[in-house]
């Protein structure tokens, strides 16, 4: 099982007069920030603390990663680098392979220390620890702190040690941890009296990246994550969670998502801000939206304890009778789902909202995940990288448990689900209001034209919209064949 060591705090040494270098990945912020408050703590008044960010070029050019991703990010670090500068010091940025750049800037400034925030992902935790080696064999203390999640995925296991597989014990037992609380923000930071002649770069350009975006973006960084937090947990939105989340076209949900990924605002800050609300409630409604708020925050986690746990979940099938399912993986049919085009107008309306915005509804996610795996018969592993592809939230963790359970094929313990796209539409869109939001050529349909999808073939062919490319009830019944030859076999 691979190790994760705990916040270290209660070790510190103090490194009075030396530099610290605060090693920022998927923690763009200076409030409730593990690795950066413990820097701050061990260099003391007379030492320096700077930030760092590496643009990974192995990263960048995966041919997953989009603009919108990337432009989201950039203004993620604008705002990181602007409160390092306010607060007295900077946020360095460096382009390359990120173990020959933290041991060139190591040595360019004499840092004798670097911290930085865990990652779960199987790919981070090989390279942090490839990273931790080379720094040390220059003579760098590191020191990695638990910060995604509130509970270390090492730090929760069933009642014979084992790591979890099924969500509903996780969250028992996870609920009833003691969470750790939030970490100030700093108000002072001292940095280097010059800059010059390190291995360096300005914050780049989405152009200078090579990237372009042509999606207009929500608010990213850690003032905008604050407030979103805010508005939700002191308003009303968290209350009515119970009954607002499911419905698309209300706004019933936090949409920190994206902030949640890069960590522009801290879990632990979430919490607390969640338990604040829950203090505040006056009925049972009001509670049970908190409680099934806090639910969503535990699958997050419950997601990231299994991509630690069980790390081939990232290339492949958790159920062995999964790996080798015969998935159609028709090239017009995936292209058809890919650009809201299925003839299926709640799905289309999904893809469409993902394709246009880089955020698409829970509720959604799962219909379209399940038309695909279900009624396309297209592997899931497709979706999923373009998911990854489109999301400005994309989390390896995330997307991978989503489309895992969406396709049967993950720890799931009732795992064959199907969705009918007609019978989800009429429960969570009744009036066919999120759809036309996204398919405005549908207007002057029927509600029921838009919710079964049974629209008549001239009225699609005047709007220019395709006619459903499968039969749902075919492709069911198809899939659970499939399925269940897969059990036996
Ligand atoms: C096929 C599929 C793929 C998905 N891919 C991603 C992904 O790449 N990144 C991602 O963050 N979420 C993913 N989700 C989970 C979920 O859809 C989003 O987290 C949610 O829609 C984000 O909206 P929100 O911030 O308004 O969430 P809220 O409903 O306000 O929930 C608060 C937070 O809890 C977490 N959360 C909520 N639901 C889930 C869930 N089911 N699983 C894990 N975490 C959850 C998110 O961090 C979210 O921001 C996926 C779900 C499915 C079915």
């Amino acid at each position: 099982m691979p190790q994760i060591a705990s916040n270290s705090g209660k070790n510190r040494e103090i490194l009075s007069g030396q530099i610290a270098l605060v090693w920022h990945r998927r923690d763009l912020r200076i409030d409730d920030n593990p690795a950066l408050s413990e820097a701050i703590a061990q260099v003391g008044d007379q030492g320096k603390v700077l930030g760092l960010f590496i643009f990974d070029p192995d990263i960048l050019d995966d041919g997953v990663t989009e603009g919108s991703k990337v432009d989201f990010m950039l203004g993620c670090l604008r705002e990181l680098q602007t409160n390092y500068r306010r607060l007295g010091s900077d946020l360095l940025f460096m382009y390359g392979e990120p173990i020959t750049s933290l041991c060139s800037l190591a040595k360019a400034i004499n840092t004798s220390h670097l911290f930085f925030n865990q990652d779960v992902e199987p790919f981070a935790i090989k390279r942090d620890r490839e990273a931790t080696q080379a720094l040390q064999e220059i003579g760098v203390k590191v020191q990695s702190f638990v910060d995604i999640g509130l509970i270390a995925p090492d730090a929760i296991a069933t009642q014979a040690g084992e790591p979890y597989k099924v969500y509903t014990p996780f969250w028992r037992n996870w609920q009833s941890k003691p969470k750790p609380q939030p970490l100030d923000a700093p108000q002072k930071l001292t940095g280097l009296a010059s800059y010059e002649n390190l291995p360096v770069i300005p914050l780049p350009s989405l152009r200078e990246l090579k990237f372009i975006n042509d999606i207009t973006l929500p608010e990213s960084g850690e003032s905008a994550a604050l407030a979103l937090l805010e508005a939700f947990c002191d308003g009303n939105g968290i209350l009515r969670y119970q009954t607002e989340r499911d419905f698309p076209a209300h706004a019933g949900t936090s949409t920190l998502s994206p902030h949640l990924r890069f960590g522009t605002v801290g879990i632990r800050r979430v919490w607390e801000k969640a338990i604040a609300a829950q203090q505040l409630v006056r009925s049972d409604e009001d509670l049970a939206g908190i409680t099934i708020w806090q639910q969503e925050l535990a699958w997050r986690e419950f997601y990231q304890h299994v991509l630690f746990h069980f790390p081939a979940l990232a290339t492949g099938a958790y159920r062995p009778q999964m790996q080798s399912f015969p998935w159609d993986d028709d090239p017009e049919k995936f292209e058809a789902w890919c650009a809201g085009l299925t003839g299926y107008p709640i799905v289309d309306a999904a893809m469409r909202q993902l394709n246009q915005t880089g955020w698409m509804h829970n509720r959604c996610r799962m219909i379209v995940a399940s038309f695909l795996t279900k009624d396309l018969i297209i592997n899931w592993q497709l979706g999923e990288r373009y998911f990854m592809q489109k999301l400005l939230d994309g989390d390896l963790a995330a997307n991978n448990g989503g489309w895992q359970w969406s396709a049967s094929s993950g720890m799931d313990p009732k795992p064959l689900r199907i969705f009918n796209p007609a019978s989800q539409a009429r429960k969570y869109d009744p009036e066919g209001e999120y759809i036309l939001r996204w398919l405005p050529e549908l207007q002057g349909l029927t509600t029921a034209e838009l919710l079964s999808g049974n629209i008549p073939p001239h009225q699609c062919q005047r709007r220019n919209y395709p006619l459903p490319i499968v039969d749902h009830n075919i492709q069911q019944q198809k899939f659970k064949r499939l399925y269940q030859d897969c059990k036996i076999n």
